[in-house]
């Protein structure tokens, strides 16, 4: 198997604990959320989201649907268009951080180094994945990501979506690896053509679906597909 061009990485349960998204992000969303839309909520980017909440949520109240949605941990674009708003504030005034992984940032600095292609597919909104990664535990990492990607391309479970996204990095799908803890998100990777390996890491409880290439971290994802060691 020829080593993959481009990495194409998920963050929850693959860069980072699922933890720090439901125990720290989501949480400083749903305790701004109010103040938020008080302060920001008549500013066109806010009223233009607030308005897609209520085309999704036809009849319901906007910040019933968005707290409902918070608590289904549904993955809905404007619901994860304005999470990625109020934590901007957090992240920009140091109250939040990226968790990463310890083994991710040595990897992905290894990889970038040696030309490979990075880039991140995540429900968190583009504009969420870069506060992540340029306010990480590993310091600002966003000059190593080259395509960021979020639900306005399509679904996670959605081979289309997959096929979007390599069309747009310009690259064969065969030549892009996904790696995501969410078995079903990589099979529609693999419907795509993309190659496929699930992270499977002990601290988040992942499962391994026994259906693609597992690993445990970044290393192990660097042994199986031929790219460089950090
Ligand atoms: C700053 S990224 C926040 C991640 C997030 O909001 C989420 O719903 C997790 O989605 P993922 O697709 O990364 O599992
Ligand atoms: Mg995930």
């Amino acid at each position: 198997m020829a080593a993959p061009a481009c990495v194409l990485m998920d963050i929850e349960g693959t860069t980072s604990a699922i933890a720090f998204v439901k125990e720290t992000l989501f949480p400083f969303a749903e305790a701004e959320l109010d103040a938020f839309l008080d302060a920001h909520g008549r500013e066109p980017e806010v009223a233009a989201i607030l308005e897609e909440v209520r085309a999704t949520a036809p009849g319901e109240e906007p910040r019933a649907a968005l707290r409902r949605w918070m608590a289904e941990d549904a993955k809905v674009t404007p619901l994860k268009t304005l999470q990625g708003l109020i934590w901007r504030a957090g992240f920009e005034d140091g109250r939040l951080k990226g968790h990463l992984w310890p083994d991710v940032a040595p990897c992905l600095r290894a990889w970038h180094a040696a030309g490979v292609r990075l880039a991140i597919y995540s429900s968190g909104s583009v504009a969420a994945q870069r506060l992540l990664f340029g306010h990480s535990v590993a310091g600002d990492l966003t000059p190593l990501l080259s395509g960021f990607f979020d639900t306005r391309v399509g679904g996670k479970r959605e081979a289309a979506s997959y096929a979007a996204i390599t069309a747009a990095l310009g690259l064969d799908a065969g030549a892009v690896l996904f790696l995501s803890d969410v078995a079903e998100e990589l099979d529609a990777a693999r419907e795509a053509g993309l190659m496929t390996c699930q992270l499977v890491r002990a601290a988040d409880g992942t499962r391994a679906s026994g259906r693609h290439a597992e690993a445990a971290d970044f290393p192990a994802v660097a042994r199986l597909h031929g790219l460089p060691a950090a």
